[in-house]
């Protein structure tokens, strides 16, 4: 039997679609969308306070997702917080934030939250990928400009979140990747590929329960 999972991956129709690829053999995944408060805390908390949530209100098992980027020279910091500072931000203000540093490291984590249902302990599914926020951006240009002697030129379409600024590997930013490659190396990847073994190897029971 099926087991669906409702998700409240917010508008983002590629991480869906990405769920659904790695997942689709194992579980049906419905997708909902709800306005989950989100507590403060670690990443971790606040993965397992949104499951606990969206279970009471779905009544039933439910798969919640939660990315974070953290900068090794603020400690961690924005961390969970990292959508408020790309909106108040931007990418720009994302690269100045780390100027006065010269630790540029970064790590992009993703943390997948199921829940059985009302009342169960969730359990995490976490993914880490190690980068370098790039020294200087230059959105919307086709150009090659200079800024103080340096050559800087665009780092991929601003399509997604903070990918532009997230250079991976010393080379290439996540924008700059065909999906194909940024899912051989991403955080939401590896979190996607440790849930999948979990529910197709030690979940057997629970899915066919459920
Ligand atoms: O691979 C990624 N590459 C670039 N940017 C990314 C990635 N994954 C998430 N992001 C961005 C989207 C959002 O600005 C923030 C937190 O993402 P994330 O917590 O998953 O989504 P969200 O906070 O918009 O939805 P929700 O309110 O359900 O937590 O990082
Ligand atoms: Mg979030």
């Amino acid at each position: 039997m099926a087991l669906t999972i409702l998700d409240f991956i917010t508008g983002n129709k590629n991480k869906l679609a990405e769920v659904r690829s790695i997942l689709g053999d194992v579980i049906e995944v419905d997708s909902q969308t709800a306005d989950i408060p989100e507590i403060q805390g670690t990443i971790e908390e606040v993965a397992e306070e949104k499951a606990r949530w969206a279970a009471e209100v779905i009544n039933g098992p439910v798969l919640v997702e939660d990315s974070a980027l953290e900068f090794s020279a603020l400690n961690g910091l924005p961390g969970p917080y990292i959508k408020y500072f790309l909106n108040a931000l931007g990418l720009e203000g994302l690269n100045k934030m780390l100027d006065g540093f010269e630790d540029r490291t970064a790590e992009a984590v993703c943390t997948f939250a199921f829940c059985q249902g009302p009342g169960a302990k969730p359990i995490l599914f976490q993914g880490r990928t190690k980068a370098r926020i790039i020294r200087q951006c230059i959105l919307n240009s086709n150009l090659t400009v200079f800024i103080q002697g340096t050559i800087v030129r665009p780092r991929g379409p601003v399509n997604f979140g903070w990918d532009p600024i997230f250079e991976y590997d010393g080379k290439v930013t996540f924008a700059e990747m065909t999906q194909e490659e940024k899912n051989l190396v991403s955080h939401g990847h590896k979190a996607l590929v440790k849930l999948q073994k979990w529910l197709s190897h030690g979940q057997e029971q629970l899915v066919k329960d459920v």
